[in-house]
């Protein structure tokens, strides 16, 4: 067989078992269709069934999630933990509370995770997990009972050598706190690397909660100035307003450039002289209140609706916010209004055509699992300190985060060029990431 035909023969198979999984049958789809030109040099790792192995989940877990609310009704919701792949470390990635989570979405983030944490050369296997439980409009307290009876199942399968969770999209440092007081009362324990992004008292690492967002800007600085350019004086949009969009647009304003935009799943802001930072803070990260809240204190235009967001005109767009948050109409309007860079902050917030469409029209393409590899580098800088039960100054981890963003460009940039793609760092990190998980599965036997 020959490697175009094998690569569309595991993937018409993983559609096959795994019916109605759009969201990894995309995610499967992005990563098998750069990996042909490998097939074509390396029939051994076809041979190997490296496709077939790597495509299927070393274990996934869904389990009951009880928890009464303040009125002292029950609800039940469902938890997931997918480990996807541990050749090269322990499983690691986020976990997100959001009510469209199910076992396609955190199938497909877990395997985009585990070749992400591949390219940040740092010893991390890749998995996710979540549960559709909304925590939206919930007080301290239930979203405390929730992360408690949460962990009082997932802590069975987790542990600083097997599987170290962290946050996603509804998981922040308020949900970690609750997540590993409950770890440590139910494992007797004080294991501080099970779970990252915790608190600075309790292991947590300075430079963890920016680091997704500043990891972002770091990638795409390297992109733009592979171009001749940088951000001073650019005009960028940015979508979200959660963890990954506030931190890009710091570092997006420290590098110089007008962050004109920001949103929530409502609607968008457009402040021309560029959106206050601080302003943003309060209202989401604070109040934890819609978007539009904002104009109301700190002027701009507020528009309902989040998808328009990228009918603005700007160089850069930076999508922050969530999964096919950006689809080929909008890459047309994108694209027609004279966007030169795309920098994928959230976890595959452009579809396969807006991204297919992108790279098409020569926009310079950033893939999510090359550019927002920061955020998980910065918890594998985490793990490293606890283990050694240390604590690295922010100017020490900050130094760490931009040499990783760096190499990850430059290796993401090579291995397109190897294999004849110049300049697509889709398929250059995509063969980057892979080819060191598939060299530890081939060094391990028949795993
Ligand atoms: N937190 C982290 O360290 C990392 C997060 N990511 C990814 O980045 C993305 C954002 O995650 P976080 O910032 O951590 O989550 P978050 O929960 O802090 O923020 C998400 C934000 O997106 C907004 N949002 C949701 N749906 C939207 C839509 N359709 N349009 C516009 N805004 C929308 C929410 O209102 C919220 O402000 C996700 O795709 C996540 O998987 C990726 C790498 C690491
Ligand atoms: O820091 C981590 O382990 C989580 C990061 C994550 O979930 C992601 O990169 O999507």
């Amino acid at each position: 067989m020959d490697a175009k035909n094998y690569v569309e023969t595991v993937l018409e198979d993983v559609k096959r078992r795994n019916p109605g999984e759009v969201e990894f049958h995309n995610a499967v789809a992005e990563v098998l269709h750069s990996l042909t030109p490998v097939f074509e040099k390396r029939k051994d790792l076809m041979d190997a069934a490296i496709l077939e192995r790597i495509t299927e989940p070393e274990r996934a877990i869904s389990f009951r999630v009880p928890w009464m609310d303040d009125a002292g009704k029950i609800h039940v919701n469902r938890g997931f933990r997918v480990q996807f792949n541990g050749a090269i470390g322990p499983y690691k990635g986020g976990i997100r509370f959001h009510p469209s989570v199910n076992q396609s979405i955190i199938k497909f983030l877990g395997f985009e995770q585990t070749f992400k944490n591949s390219l940040t050369g740092l010893p991390m296997g890749g998995g996710k997990g979540g549960s559709d439980f909304d925590p939206k409009g919930k007080s301290d307290a239930e979203v405390m009972r929730f992360c408690q009876s949460f962990m009082s199942e997932l802590y069975k399968h987790i542990g600083p050598d097997v599987d170290v969770p962290a946050g996603d999209i509804g998981v922040g440092g308020r949900e970690i706190g609750f997540m590993y007081g409950m770890y440590r009362k139910l494992s007797n324990s004080s294991s501080q690397g099970v779970l990252t992004g915790k608190g600075l008292t309790f292991g947590g690492s300075l430079g963890r909660t920016p680091a997704t967002g500043y990891g972002l800007l770091y990638f795409a600085n390297e992109m733009l100035a592979d171009k001749g350019e940088s951000f001073k004086g650019k005009k960028v949009t940015i979508s979200g307003s959660g963890n990954v969009a506030t931190y890009a647009v710091e570092k997006a304003q420290q590098m110089g450039a007008t962050v004109i935009t920001c949103s929530d799943s409502a609607g968008y802001i457009y402040c021309k002289d560029g959106v206050d930072l601080e302003g943003v803070k309060q209202i989401k990260e604070v109040e934890r209140l819609r978007i539009k809240e904002y104009v109301k204190h700190y002027g701009g235009e507020y528009f309902e609706g989040c998808a328009n967001i990228w009918d603005v005109p700007c160089d850069v767009a930076l999508p922050c916010a969530t999964q096919n948050e950006l689809d080929l109409a909008a890459a047309k309007k994108l694209i027609q209004n004279g966007v030169k860079f795309v920098v994928e902050g959230a976890n595959m917030p452009c579809s396969l055509d807006a991204m297919k469409a992108f790279q098409e029209a020569g926009v310079y393409f950033g893939p999510a699992k090359a550019a927002n590899a920061g955020g998980v580098a910065c918890s594998g800088l985490e793990m490293t300190q606890n283990a050694l039960r240390l604590s690295w100054s922010f100017e020490e981890v900050d130094e760490k985060l931009q040499n990783i963003m760096k190499n990850i460009f430059k290796n993401s940039k090579k291995a397109a060029e190897e294999y004849g793609y110049k300049d697509n760092l889709v398929v250059g990190a995509n063969i980057a990431g892979f080819m060191k998980v598939a060299t530890a599965m081939m060094g391990q036997g028949l795993i």
